[in-house]
Protein backbone atom coordinates (compact mmCIF):
# COMPACT_ATOMS: atom_id res chain seq x y z
CA UNK A 1 0.00 0.00 0.00
CA UNK A 2 1.18 3.98 -0.69
CA UNK A 3 0.39 5.92 2.22
CA UNK A 4 0.70 9.94 1.89
CA UNK A 5 1.10 11.70 5.04
CA UNK A 6 1.18 15.30 5.33
CA UNK A 7 2.75 16.02 2.20
CA UNK A 8 3.96 19.52 1.04
CA UNK A 9 5.91 20.92 -1.81
CA UNK A 10 6.72 24.60 -2.39
CA UNK A 11 8.79 25.76 -5.16
CA UNK A 12 11.21 28.75 -4.89
CA UNK A 13 11.73 31.10 -7.84
CA UNK A 14 13.22 34.12 -8.74
CA UNK A 15 11.31 37.08 -10.22
CA UNK A 16 13.66 40.18 -11.90
CA UNK A 17 13.24 43.45 -10.43
CA UNK A 18 15.23 45.56 -12.45
CA UNK A 19 18.71 45.16 -14.18
CA UNK A 20 20.73 43.25 -11.37
CA UNK A 21 17.92 42.46 -8.56
CA UNK A 22 16.44 39.94 -8.28
CA UNK A 23 13.11 38.82 -5.63
CA UNK A 24 12.53 35.76 -4.17
CA UNK A 25 9.26 34.20 -4.72
CA UNK A 26 7.67 31.06 -3.12
CA UNK A 27 4.48 29.08 -4.65
CA UNK A 28 2.87 26.68 -2.49
CA UNK A 29 1.83 24.05 -5.09
CA UNK A 30 1.00 21.34 -2.33
CA UNK A 31 0.15 22.41 1.34
CA UNK A 32 -1.33 19.07 2.79
CA UNK A 33 -2.14 15.81 0.85
CA UNK A 34 -3.00 12.53 2.99
CA UNK A 35 -3.94 9.81 0.81
CA UNK A 36 -3.71 5.97 0.31
CA UNK A 37 -3.33 3.89 -2.73
CA UNK A 38 -4.03 -0.20 -2.43
CA UNK A 39 -2.57 -2.57 -5.13
CA UNK A 40 -5.50 -3.76 -7.65
CA UNK A 41 -7.42 -0.28 -6.78
CA UNK A 42 -7.96 2.86 -9.01
CA UNK A 43 -7.70 5.56 -7.09
CA UNK A 44 -8.34 9.27 -9.04
CA UNK A 45 -6.62 12.52 -8.18
CA UNK A 46 -9.12 15.69 -9.71
CA UNK A 47 -8.59 19.14 -8.94
CA UNK A 48 -9.20 22.64 -11.62
CA UNK A 49 -5.73 23.90 -13.17
CA UNK A 50 -3.10 24.25 -10.97
CA UNK A 51 -4.51 22.52 -7.66
CA UNK A 52 -1.22 20.55 -7.36
CA UNK A 53 -1.71 17.32 -8.90
CA UNK A 54 1.45 16.80 -11.33
CA UNK A 55 3.20 18.25 -8.69
CA UNK A 56 1.85 15.43 -6.58
CA UNK A 57 2.52 12.88 -9.22
CA UNK A 58 5.83 14.01 -9.36
CA UNK A 59 6.67 13.87 -5.54
CA UNK A 60 4.96 10.41 -5.89
CA UNK A 61 7.13 9.16 -8.56
CA UNK A 62 10.00 9.85 -6.76
CA UNK A 63 11.02 12.69 -9.54
CA UNK A 64 10.61 15.32 -7.05
CA UNK A 65 11.46 16.07 -3.34
CA UNK A 66 8.85 17.43 -0.82
CA UNK A 67 9.13 19.74 1.32
CA UNK A 68 8.23 18.28 3.90
CA UNK A 69 5.89 15.13 4.98
CA UNK A 70 6.02 11.29 4.24
CA UNK A 71 5.54 8.79 1.27
CA UNK A 72 5.72 5.37 2.36
CA UNK A 73 5.47 2.23 -0.43
CA UNK A 74 4.97 -0.94 1.01
CA UNK A 75 6.49 0.04 3.98
CA UNK A 76 9.63 1.84 2.53
CA UNK A 77 10.03 5.32 2.78
CA UNK A 78 9.94 7.07 -1.10
CA UNK A 79 12.76 9.50 -0.06
CA UNK A 80 15.38 7.63 1.80
CA UNK A 81 14.55 4.45 -0.06
CA UNK A 82 14.46 6.16 -3.35
CA UNK A 83 16.12 3.37 -5.33
CA UNK A 84 14.14 0.50 -3.89
CA UNK A 85 11.18 2.29 -4.39
CA UNK A 86 11.89 3.30 -7.95
CA UNK A 87 11.80 -0.36 -8.57
CA UNK A 88 7.95 -0.50 -7.82
CA UNK A 89 6.42 2.14 -8.99
CA UNK A 90 6.64 3.93 -12.40
CA UNK A 91 4.77 7.07 -14.44
CA UNK A 92 2.56 7.07 -17.36
CA UNK A 93 2.14 10.83 -19.02
CA UNK A 94 -0.44 11.67 -21.35
CA UNK A 95 0.86 12.86 -25.30
CA UNK A 96 3.63 12.33 -26.83
CA UNK A 97 6.26 12.68 -24.02
CA UNK A 98 8.63 9.93 -23.18
CA UNK A 99 9.01 7.86 -26.13
CA UNK A 100 11.58 8.15 -28.97
CA UNK A 101 10.16 9.07 -32.28
CA UNK A 102 12.90 7.26 -34.42
CA UNK A 103 13.01 3.90 -32.54
CA UNK A 104 10.91 1.26 -33.08
CA UNK A 105 8.15 0.38 -30.24
CA UNK A 106 10.31 -2.52 -29.08
CA UNK A 107 13.45 -0.55 -29.12
CA UNK A 108 11.71 1.85 -26.61
CA UNK A 109 11.08 -0.81 -24.56
CA UNK A 110 14.32 -2.36 -24.42
CA UNK A 111 15.65 0.90 -24.15
CA UNK A 112 13.67 1.42 -20.91
CA UNK A 113 14.23 -1.64 -19.63
CA UNK A 114 17.58 -1.25 -19.56
CA UNK A 115 17.56 2.01 -17.39
CA UNK A 116 16.19 -0.38 -14.84
CA UNK A 117 19.14 -2.54 -15.60
CA UNK A 118 16.71 -6.00 -16.69
CA UNK A 119 18.63 -8.88 -17.58
CA UNK A 120 18.32 -9.34 -21.47
CA UNK A 121 16.60 -12.77 -21.15
CA UNK A 122 14.20 -11.16 -18.75
CA UNK A 123 13.46 -7.97 -20.42
CA UNK A 124 12.96 -9.59 -23.91
CA UNK A 125 9.89 -11.67 -22.35
CA UNK A 126 8.76 -8.68 -20.59
CA UNK A 127 8.20 -6.86 -24.08
CA UNK A 128 6.85 -9.58 -25.82
CA UNK A 129 4.34 -9.68 -22.91
CA UNK A 130 3.86 -6.32 -22.74
CA UNK A 131 3.20 -5.80 -26.52
CA UNK A 132 0.76 -8.22 -26.54
CA UNK A 133 -1.12 -6.90 -23.62
CA UNK A 134 -1.39 -3.14 -25.00
CA UNK A 135 -2.44 -4.44 -28.58
CA UNK A 136 0.87 -3.14 -30.35
CA UNK A 137 2.80 -6.67 -31.28
CA UNK A 138 1.85 -6.16 -34.65
CA UNK A 139 3.62 -2.94 -34.91
CA UNK A 140 6.64 -3.67 -32.61
CA UNK A 141 9.31 -3.05 -35.66
CA UNK A 142 7.98 0.09 -36.96
CA UNK A 143 9.31 3.13 -36.01
CA UNK A 144 6.78 5.02 -33.39
CA UNK A 145 6.75 8.18 -35.52
CA UNK A 146 4.66 5.96 -37.96
CA UNK A 147 2.41 5.36 -35.17
CA UNK A 148 -1.37 6.70 -34.39
CA UNK A 149 -2.08 8.77 -31.33
CA UNK A 150 -3.67 5.57 -29.96
CA UNK A 151 -0.63 3.09 -30.75
CA UNK A 152 1.67 5.92 -29.10
CA UNK A 153 -0.68 6.39 -25.69
CA UNK A 154 -0.87 2.38 -25.57
CA UNK A 155 3.20 2.14 -25.75
CA UNK A 156 3.18 4.77 -23.50
CA UNK A 157 1.42 2.08 -20.77
CA UNK A 158 3.65 -0.71 -21.67
CA UNK A 159 6.35 1.50 -21.24
CA UNK A 160 5.27 2.78 -17.22
CA UNK A 161 4.69 -1.01 -16.75
CA UNK A 162 7.94 -2.27 -18.19
CA UNK A 163 9.92 -2.73 -14.54
CA UNK A 164 6.63 -4.56 -13.75
CA UNK A 165 5.58 -1.95 -10.49
CA UNK A 166 3.12 -2.25 -8.37
CA UNK A 167 1.96 1.21 -8.93
CA UNK A 168 1.30 3.34 -12.12
CA UNK A 169 1.32 6.99 -11.51
CA UNK A 170 -0.76 8.27 -14.70
CA UNK A 171 -0.78 11.92 -15.71
CA UNK A 172 -3.75 12.63 -17.84
CA UNK A 173 -3.54 9.21 -19.83
CA UNK A 174 -5.96 9.95 -22.51
CA UNK A 175 -4.85 13.67 -23.48
CA UNK A 176 -5.40 14.85 -26.82
CA UNK A 177 -7.37 11.16 -27.61
CA UNK A 178 -10.70 11.14 -29.78
CA UNK A 179 -13.65 9.36 -27.85
CA UNK A 180 -12.95 5.36 -29.63
CA UNK A 181 -9.33 5.48 -28.65
CA UNK A 182 -10.18 7.01 -25.19
CA UNK A 183 -12.68 3.95 -24.52
CA UNK A 184 -10.11 1.62 -25.63
CA UNK A 185 -7.80 2.82 -23.38
CA UNK A 186 -9.90 2.97 -20.16
CA UNK A 187 -10.47 -0.84 -21.01
CA UNK A 188 -6.47 -1.23 -20.76
CA UNK A 189 -5.94 1.15 -17.63
CA UNK A 190 -8.99 -1.23 -15.86
CA UNK A 191 -7.51 -4.77 -17.33
CA UNK A 192 -4.18 -3.21 -15.34
CA UNK A 193 -5.64 -3.05 -12.14
CA UNK A 194 -8.00 -5.45 -11.79
CA UNK A 195 -6.19 -8.28 -13.67
CA UNK A 196 -2.85 -7.43 -12.64
CA UNK A 197 -3.54 -6.49 -9.42
CA UNK A 198 -1.61 -2.91 -9.93
CA UNK A 199 -2.54 0.33 -7.71
CA UNK A 200 -3.00 3.07 -9.90
CA UNK A 201 -3.03 6.81 -9.63
CA UNK A 202 -4.68 8.45 -12.11
CA UNK A 203 -5.35 12.29 -13.02
CA UNK A 204 -7.81 13.38 -15.84
CA UNK A 205 -9.73 16.37 -16.93
CA UNK A 206 -12.67 14.01 -17.93
CA UNK A 207 -15.18 13.49 -15.73
CA UNK A 208 -16.68 10.58 -17.58
CA UNK A 209 -13.46 8.90 -17.37
CA UNK A 210 -13.10 9.29 -13.08
CA UNK A 211 -16.62 8.17 -12.91
CA UNK A 212 -15.88 4.98 -15.15
CA UNK A 213 -12.19 3.84 -13.88
CA UNK A 214 -11.91 4.73 -10.04
CA UNK A 215 -12.86 3.23 -7.00
CA UNK A 216 -12.08 6.56 -4.69
CA UNK A 217 -11.59 9.89 -5.64
CA UNK A 218 -9.48 12.48 -4.21
CA UNK A 219 -10.14 16.53 -4.70
CA UNK A 220 -7.56 18.87 -4.68
CA UNK A 221 -7.85 22.06 -4.69
CA UNK A 222 -5.03 24.89 -4.18
CA UNK A 223 -2.64 22.29 -2.99
CA UNK A 224 -4.76 20.87 -0.04
CA UNK A 225 -7.57 17.44 0.22
CA UNK A 226 -10.82 19.42 0.64
CA UNK A 227 -13.17 16.41 -0.46
CA UNK A 228 -12.80 12.28 -0.83
CA UNK A 229 -15.03 9.53 -1.26
CA UNK A 230 -16.30 6.76 -4.09
CA UNK A 231 -17.23 9.13 -7.22
CA UNK A 232 -20.69 8.76 -6.61
CA UNK A 233 -20.81 9.61 -3.00
CA UNK A 234 -18.70 12.94 -4.49
CA UNK A 235 -20.91 13.52 -7.11
CA UNK A 236 -23.98 13.59 -4.63
CA UNK A 237 -22.53 16.43 -2.71
CA UNK A 238 -23.89 18.67 -6.43
CA UNK A 239 -26.82 17.84 -5.77
CA UNK A 240 -29.03 19.29 -2.95
CA UNK A 241 -32.31 18.93 -5.16
CA UNK A 242 -33.71 16.03 -6.68
CA UNK A 243 -34.57 16.31 -10.03
CA UNK A 244 -37.53 13.68 -11.19
CA UNK A 245 -38.59 13.04 -14.94
CA UNK A 246 -42.09 11.93 -15.35
CA UNK A 247 -44.24 10.69 -18.25
CA UNK A 248 -47.65 10.11 -18.32
CA UNK A 249 -49.88 8.44 -21.12
CA UNK A 250 -51.92 10.66 -23.21
CA UNK A 251 -51.47 13.59 -21.63
CA UNK A 252 -54.22 16.09 -21.01
CA UNK A 253 -54.75 19.81 -19.15
CA UNK A 254 -56.56 17.77 -16.43
CA UNK A 255 -53.42 15.71 -15.35
CA UNK A 256 -51.18 18.66 -14.41
CA UNK A 257 -53.14 20.14 -11.34
CA UNK A 258 -53.49 17.10 -10.17
CA UNK A 259 -49.38 16.39 -9.95
CA UNK A 260 -48.73 20.25 -8.79
CA UNK A 261 -50.52 19.87 -5.79
CA UNK A 262 -49.78 16.24 -5.20
CA UNK A 263 -46.03 17.31 -4.84
CA UNK A 264 -46.36 20.62 -3.38
CA UNK A 265 -48.70 18.17 -0.24
CA UNK A 266 -45.29 16.71 0.54
CA UNK A 267 -42.65 19.42 -0.12
CA UNK A 268 -44.39 22.96 -0.43
CA UNK A 269 -40.63 24.22 -2.20
CA UNK A 270 -41.37 21.01 -4.99
CA UNK A 271 -41.00 23.36 -8.43
CA UNK A 272 -43.13 21.22 -11.14
CA UNK A 273 -42.64 21.92 -14.64
CA UNK A 274 -44.59 20.57 -17.25
CA UNK A 275 -46.00 19.98 -21.12
CA UNK A 276 -49.49 19.10 -20.93
CA UNK A 277 -49.83 17.83 -24.39
CA UNK A 278 -47.01 15.74 -23.99
CA UNK A 279 -47.85 14.65 -20.35
CA UNK A 280 -44.25 15.15 -19.47
CA UNK A 281 -43.10 16.83 -16.23
CA UNK A 282 -39.68 18.00 -14.55
CA UNK A 283 -40.18 17.94 -10.58
CA UNK A 284 -37.54 19.66 -8.19
CA UNK A 285 -37.56 19.03 -4.40
CA UNK A 286 -35.26 18.38 -1.72
CA UNK A 287 -37.23 15.65 -1.01
CA UNK A 288 -37.43 11.64 -3.16
CA UNK A 289 -41.01 12.56 -4.07
CA UNK A 290 -41.58 8.86 -5.87
CA UNK A 291 -43.75 7.49 -4.20
CA UNK A 292 -46.01 10.45 -3.88
CA UNK A 293 -46.18 10.48 -7.79
CA UNK A 294 -46.64 6.82 -8.30
CA UNK A 295 -50.08 6.82 -5.24
CA UNK A 296 -50.96 9.89 -6.58
CA UNK A 297 -50.62 8.09 -10.36
CA UNK A 298 -52.48 5.18 -9.32
CA UNK A 299 -55.60 7.04 -7.14
CA UNK A 300 -55.72 8.96 -10.81
CA UNK A 301 -55.74 5.70 -12.90
CA UNK A 302 -52.99 7.41 -14.95
CA UNK A 303 -50.66 5.22 -16.25
CA UNK A 304 -47.42 6.27 -15.99
CA UNK A 305 -44.75 5.34 -18.73
CA UNK A 306 -41.42 6.73 -17.24
CA UNK A 307 -40.28 7.99 -13.89
CA UNK A 308 -36.34 8.56 -13.24
CA UNK A 309 -34.37 10.38 -11.04
CA UNK A 310 -31.82 12.42 -13.06
CA UNK A 311 -28.24 11.22 -11.59
CA UNK A 312 -26.17 13.25 -9.87
CA UNK A 313 -23.07 14.11 -11.79
CA UNK A 314 -19.50 14.24 -10.47
CA UNK A 315 -18.68 17.32 -12.32
CA UNK A 316 -21.15 19.05 -10.84
CA UNK A 317 -20.04 18.62 -7.66
CA UNK A 318 -16.42 19.07 -8.22
CA UNK A 319 -17.17 22.80 -9.65
CA UNK A 320 -19.29 23.28 -6.57
CA UNK A 321 -16.49 22.15 -4.02
CA UNK A 322 -13.79 24.12 -5.61
CA UNK A 323 -15.97 27.43 -6.12
CA UNK A 324 -17.06 26.73 -2.22
CA UNK A 325 -13.02 26.54 -0.93
N1 LIG B 1 8.55 24.34 -11.35
C1 LIG B 1 7.67 25.18 -10.80
N2 LIG B 1 8.09 26.33 -10.25
C2 LIG B 1 7.22 27.21 -9.70
N3 LIG B 1 5.89 26.99 -9.61
C3 LIG B 1 5.41 25.85 -10.14
C4 LIG B 1 6.27 24.89 -10.76
N4 LIG B 1 5.50 23.85 -11.20
C5 LIG B 1 4.23 24.15 -10.85
N5 LIG B 1 4.17 25.36 -10.22
C6 LIG B 1 2.96 26.00 -9.66
O1 LIG B 1 2.43 25.11 -8.68
C7 LIG B 1 1.00 25.13 -8.72
C8 LIG B 1 0.50 23.69 -8.95
O2 LIG B 1 0.90 23.26 -10.25
P1 LIG B 1 0.64 21.78 -10.80
O3 LIG B 1 1.21 21.71 -12.18
O4 LIG B 1 1.10 20.79 -9.82
O5 LIG B 1 -0.97 21.76 -10.84
P2 LIG B 1 -1.95 20.81 -11.66
O6 LIG B 1 -3.11 20.55 -10.75
O7 LIG B 1 -1.25 19.63 -12.19
O8 LIG B 1 -2.41 21.75 -12.85
P3 LIG B 1 -2.83 21.33 -14.37
O9 LIG B 1 -4.14 20.64 -14.26
O10 LIG B 1 -2.96 22.68 -15.02
O11 LIG B 1 -1.73 20.51 -14.93
C9 LIG B 1 0.61 26.09 -9.82
O12 LIG B 1 0.36 27.34 -9.22
C10 LIG B 1 1.87 26.19 -10.69
O13 LIG B 1 1.95 27.42 -11.32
Amino acid sequence: MIIVESLKKTYETKIKKGFLKSEKRYVEAVRKLDMEIEKGQIVGLLGINGAGKTTSIKMLSTLLLPTAGKITVDGMDAVKDAMKVKQRINMVAGGERMIYWRLTGRENLWYFGQLYGMENKMLSERIDYLLNLVGIEEKKDVPVENYSKGMKQRLQIARGLINNPDYIFMDEPTLGLDSVISKELRAYVKNIARKEGKGILLTSHYMAEIEELCDYVYVLNHGEIIAQGTPKELAAVGMNKKILYLGIERGSAEISPIIDQACRAADHTAIVQNDTHEGTFIITSSLDLKGVISRTCIDHRLVINRLFEDEPKLEDAIIKLSKGA
